[in-house]
């Protein structure tokens, strides 16, 4: 049985979503700190938000041109995963983005900040103006201050936290579904009568249990893995957790000695999926990993870490470089994909939004990896 740090926020709750009902019987945090069990632990509350897009013309939420937002925070693996189906899914005229012509994509500001006077919380904000934060943008729907005041435009007793992302419905003023694992679902097939690119399938039928299964255990040791480890309070979760971390990496290092992609030779889901973590790896690993390297780039030289100085991994060839690491740089270099990459917003996030992990939000320098550089993996294509 799980019990809150922060019992205060502990209830059970239902509440009405214009005119749907949702019973949610979890026990509700109010941010990602306030998940910790008792033992020390990182546990994750499950999404509320859990409605579907649907082709079909009369759905509740039917997949109609313009008719939905993403808001995202670029720092979020969760919502870049979406973004990135956006993106490659070629749905951008689909789904409205439009904020100004130079950017299509609403996102907060990186780091948190206090959502609202006469309480205490702090989360995800928008920029005062256009040209306060690069990447950043005001809510041109809403005109929402932060993202908490989304969820609450959304609902009345919301006691859940005010997570990114959100799949905003326009036209009743609602969010759709906040769970991103579902969010990409939709946008791999329920858009493709509008999408610009409905043939690539991310989730093909033959390969659905080979990805369900590699999900599974990407899910609970690297993508959650990596924030069991930076939110653990005890020793011992956080060894187990990063035990779990480094084994998991073995395991994708050597599938991905054999095959270009995690589930084979077609990309599909779990790539997007694992990529989302790797991406951020190395550049916040003193925040995933506690690990002091700010030099040392942990994908390049995961492979044969014990023979590396700096030194050489500045120098480094492809070839001597990790699967890992080469991987990590051909799903970068999907047309689309590096749009979904703001280091910035990444950096100033894990850094700057946890006082008690980082008193002082110092950010680390480097290792300012380019993923643009030639990788190997074109040898597994047929
Ligand atoms: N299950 C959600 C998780 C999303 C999530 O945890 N987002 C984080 C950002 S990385 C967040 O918005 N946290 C706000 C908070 O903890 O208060 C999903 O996958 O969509």
């Amino acid at each position: 049985m799980i019990t809150f740090c922060n019992k205060t926020h502990l209830a059970r709750t239902s509440f009405t979503l214009s005119q749907f009902s949702f019973k949610h019987t979890l026990p509700m945090a109010r941010s990602a700190l306030d998940e910790v069990s008792d033992s020390g632990s990182f546990v994750r509350t499950a999404s509320t938000f859990r409605n579907s897009i649907s082709r079909d013309p009369s759905s509740q939420f039917p997949a109609e041109s313009g008719r939905y937002h993403l808001y995202i925070s670029y720092a979020c693996p969760w919502a870049c995963r979406c973004l990135s189906f956006l993106k490659i899914k070629g749905l951008e005229k689909a789904i409205s983005f439009t904020v100004c012509e130079s950017c299509n994509v609403i996102s907060v500001k990186p780091i948190w900040e206090k959502t609202k006077e006469g309480d205490e919380h702090r989360g995800w904000v928008f920029p005062a103006t256009n040209s306060e934060e690069p990447g950043a943008e005001l809510d041109p729907l809403n005109g929402a201050k932060s993202i908490r005041d989304l969820y609450e435009l959304a609902s009345t007793n919301y006691s859940g936290k005010f997570t990114v992302p959100v799949l905003w419905d326009k036209k009743l003023k609602t969010i759709v579904n906040n769970e991103s694992s579902e969010i990409i679902r939709m946008f791999n097939t329920e858009f493709n009568d509008i999408s610009e690119n409905p043939a690539l399938d991310l989730y093909p039928a033959d390969l659905r249990h080979q990805i369900d299964e590699t999900n599974e255990w990407i899910y609970n040791r690297i993508n959650n893995g990596v924030y069991k480890c930076g939110f653990a309070t005890k020793q011992e979760p956080y060894d187990e957790a990063v035990k779990q971390l480094y084994d998991a990496l073995d395991k994708c290092e050597a599938i991905l000695g054999k095959q270009r992609f995690i589930c084979g030779n077609r990309l599909t889901e779990a790539d997007i999926r694992l990529f989302v973590t790797l991406i951020r790896f190395d550049e916040a690993a003193e925040w995933y990993i506690s690990s002091f390297v700010p030099w040392l780039a942990l994908l390049e030289i995961y492979a044969n870490s014990c023979l590396c100085s700096s030194l050489q991994v500045q120098q480094e060839s492809v070839t001597r470089v990790s699967n890992l690491f080469n991987y990590t740089k051909d799903i970068y270099q999907i047309p689309g994909m590096s749009s979904t990459v703001n280091m910035q917003h990444i950096k100033r996030h894990y850094y700057g939004s946890h006082p008690t992990i980082n008193p002082f939000g110092i950010i680390p320098r480097g290792p300012d990896i380019d993923y643009s550089r030639p990788h190997d993996r074109e040898k597994f294509s047929a």
